[in-house]
Formats: structure tokens, sequence, C-alpha cells
């Protein structure tokens, strides 16, 4: 296999984009990547989403989005895996590169979820979750990450505030990310007043629907290397699924799919927890975040709140997360988020993160969890010299 680099990225702000439709979207950010690449084309497009069937009544994404940006007669095709959609795009865009099958890919992830209802749209994001023993039950993502948090608190023995800092930092970030959706430093008095809306899920714990899309093209890591610019090298790229269903898993408090992916990632980098200088996280919940910095290594089991309670998750603690806002403060339009941590990922190795900057960074890892915890993938982005 071949080393791959990523040369170029692109990003639309995440907002409720009223005026433009999901290949509007995702144009933009794939012509912002192929023009930061300066390349003129790409041998093969990949287009990550999981709900634009249901959503915006346009399934087949590849073609679609490949016409509009006038890369007719191209490989073309869409990459569903719930929310982690954009790192499964992303994955199969490294491997095809990688292989020798191409020499240059775009890998683009694109979702539209304010055109729908508020219900429709939680059902729709509920098709992530197992069929016949949740979704049956009509249960929502939210709830089934209270469930978590709640088992999580009384088992752990923490409260409701001692989650408030993993909102607290990923806020004041995205206050410095021109393409987050809340703009807005928050206090802890905002987390703790802040409404319920699952028991213990608050609208501070929960990452707010948007629309976006991001995109990063990917070459041979030897092409990379005659461009004069930094080279961001994919060190490693790891992939693990769980069960479906919460209660099936071995241990609902532990995260297996993230300790899989995530240890697969460092052999591959020949590196440990220990040297990543920023973690791109899927804080999709704050509990998410908790268990994923616990199943990565950063934490001991049910100690993960303590990162964030002794201030070791911003820019300048002990291993900084969601440093340009995290789901919770640049948003998740699901199947795009992945692709939008690896383009910030690139943004901070590339040392160009404005106040948010991870000073020398040389490691920088991503992990976008689809489901609950049932398909989750993780990635690490070395910048060369
Ligand atoms: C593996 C996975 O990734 S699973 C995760 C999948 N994603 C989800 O489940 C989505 C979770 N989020 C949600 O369900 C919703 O965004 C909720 C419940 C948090 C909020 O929904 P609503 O109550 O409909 O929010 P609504 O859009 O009406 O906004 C109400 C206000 O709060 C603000 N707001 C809404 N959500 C958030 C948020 N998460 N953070 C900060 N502010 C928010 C809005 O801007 C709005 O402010 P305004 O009144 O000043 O305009």
């Amino acid at each position: 296999m071949r080393e791959v680099a990523v040369i170029g990225i692109g990003q639309t702000k995440i907002d409720e984009h009223w005026d433009s439709s999901l290949r509007v979207l995702a144009g933009d950010a794939a012509l912002a990547a192929i023009h930061d690449a300066g390349v003129s084309g790409v041998e093969a497009v990949f287009v990550g989403n999981m709900m634009s069937g249901s959503a915006n009544h346009q399934q087949h994404l590849g073609a679609y989005i490949a016409d509009w940006i006038g890369l007719r007669y191209t490989e073309a095709v869409r990459v569903e895996a719930a929310c982690s959609s954009g790192a499964a795009t992303f994955r199969s865009a490294i491997m095809a590169v990688a292989s020798g099958e191409v020499d240059s890919a775009l890998a683009i992830g694109v979702e539209k979820m304010t055109d729908s209802p508020g219900a429709e749209i939680t059902a729709e994001l509920a098709t992530a979750a197992d069929a016949d023993w949740e979704g049956e039950i009509g249960i929502s993502f939210v709830a089934l990450n209270a469930l978590v948090m709640q088992r999580y608190m009384y088992e752990y023995q923490w409260k409701h505030d001692d989650f408030a800092n993993f909102s607290i930092n990923a806020h004041a970030n995205a206050v410095h990310n021109p393409n987050a959706r809340f703009r807005k430093a928050i206090s802890f008095s905002t987390y703790q007043k802040s409404p319920m809306i699952c028991e213990p899920i608050s609208v501070m714990d929960a990452s707010p629907m948007g629309d976006g899309a991001a995109a990063l093209v990917i070459v041979p890591a030897e092409m990379a290397r005659r461009i004069n610019r930094p080279v961001i090298r994919v060190a490693g790229s790891g992939a693990a699924t769980d069960a479906l269903a919460v209660h099936d898993r071995r241990d609902p408090l532990w995260l297996s799919a993230a300790e899989k992916s995530a240890k697969q990632a460092y052999q591959q980098a020949g590196i440990g927890p220990e040297q990543i200088n920023f973690f791109e996280v899927h804080d999709a919940f704050t509990i998410m975040a908790t268990l994923s910095l616990e199943a990565c290594g950063f934490a001991e089991r049910g100690q993960g709140v303590r990162l964030a309670l002794e201030n070791e998750i911003t820019p300048t603690g002990r291993i900084p997360i969601a440093t340009m806002g995290g789901l919770k403060g640049r948003g998740h339009p699901v199947g795009a988020t992945g692709m939008y941590q690896l383009a910030e990922t690139v943004i901070q190795l590339r040392g160009e993160a404005g106040p948010t900057q991870i000073e020398n960074a040389r490691f920088g890892m991503t992990q976008n969890i689809g489901g609950s915890g049932s398909n989750i993938i993780t990635h690490i982005l070395q910048r060369e010299s």
C-alpha cells in the first residue's frame, strides 16, 4: 500500500441553509477543496451522507454531486455509515489511493437536515439505532444517550454539572471558527440553566442539527511532498463495529469499537495516545465525548469527565478536544461531520487555526461515531515537516 496525504480542504459554514440545495452545499465544499489542492480534477469521488433519500428525496448522490461540479465520466459513489459516514467516506478514498487504483480522490461529506420538520428528522436519525429493539419503541438518539449517561453517573458517582466543561470548551473554541453554527461562548450558569430534553441530557449536552458540507482531496504522499506546503500524511486509520443495540453490548459504558479502531490507528501510526497533540472527538453528547476519551486511552474507565473538570481538554490542556468547536459548537450535520473533523485537523496541522491553534502540533486524531457506538472510525493525521 502507498502512503497517502491530504492536499486540499474545503467546507461550508454549518447553518440552516434554506437557499442552498444538497448539491450546492456539497459542490461549494468540493470546489473549495479542489482549489485549495491546486489540481484541475480528481479520478474518483466519494460522497458521504446519512439520510438524503428521506430528508432531501435524493438517494443517488455520487453522480449527482460529481456532475454538478463538472466531473462527468468520473467514478463516483455514495458511502453510508450513519453518523460516521464522513470518516467512512474518507477511509474509502484513502484506500482507493493507497491501493494504487487511482492517483487522486475527492472525499465529500454532506447533510441537509433542516428541510425536514423536527419530529421527522428525529425519527430519521433513529434509523441509525437497532430497528427491532430500539427504533420499535420510538426511542430517539437523545433518549438513548440519556440512558447511557444516567447509568454512567450512577455507576461512577458523577453529577450533571461535572460535564459542563465539555460544552463550555466546545463553544469557546467555536467562537473563532467562521464555519461553526454557534459562535457564542457559554458560561457554567448557561449550562446549568439549559432546558432539559431527556434527563440528564439538556440542550447544552447535545449537538445541534444543521446543514453543511466538507471535502478533502487525497493523493499519494510522494506527490504531496513535491508541493511547497506542509505535508499532512494519513498516519493511521482504523474502523470497527459493535452491536447496534446498546443492551446487546458487552458493556454499555464502554465503546469497544472506539477502543479497537483507535488501537488500529495507533498501531499503524506507530504511536500511542500520549503522542496525540489534539483530538477531534465525536461530542454528539457530552457523555459520548467522555466514553470516547476513555476508550481511546486518554482516561481511565469512569474518569473521562475528570479531564473536563480539570481543564485538560482546552487548547492548552493535556489533550485538547473540539479545538474548532466540535459537534457541540460547530454543529453536527451527521453525514458530513467526520469530514469536518478531518478538515479541521488539517487546519490545525498546517498551523492555520488562529486563536485555538495547538502549539507545535504534529499528530491530530479524529474519531467519528455512528449509531450509539456501533460503527466507529478513527484517523490519525501527521504533519511531516
Ligand atoms: C452518533 C451520533 O452522532 S447521534 C447524534 C445525532 N444527533 C442528534 O440526535 C441531534 C441532537 N439534537 C437535537 O435533537 C436538537 O438539536 C435539540 C433537541 C438539542 C434542540 O432542538 P430544538 O429544541 O428543536 O432547537 P431549536 O432549533 O428550536 O432551537 C432553540 C434555541 O436553542 C438554540 N439551540 C438549539 N440547539 C442548540 C444546541 N445544541 N446548542 C446551543 N444552542 C442550541 C437555537 O439556536 C435556538 O435559539 P434561539 O431561540 O435563540 O433561536
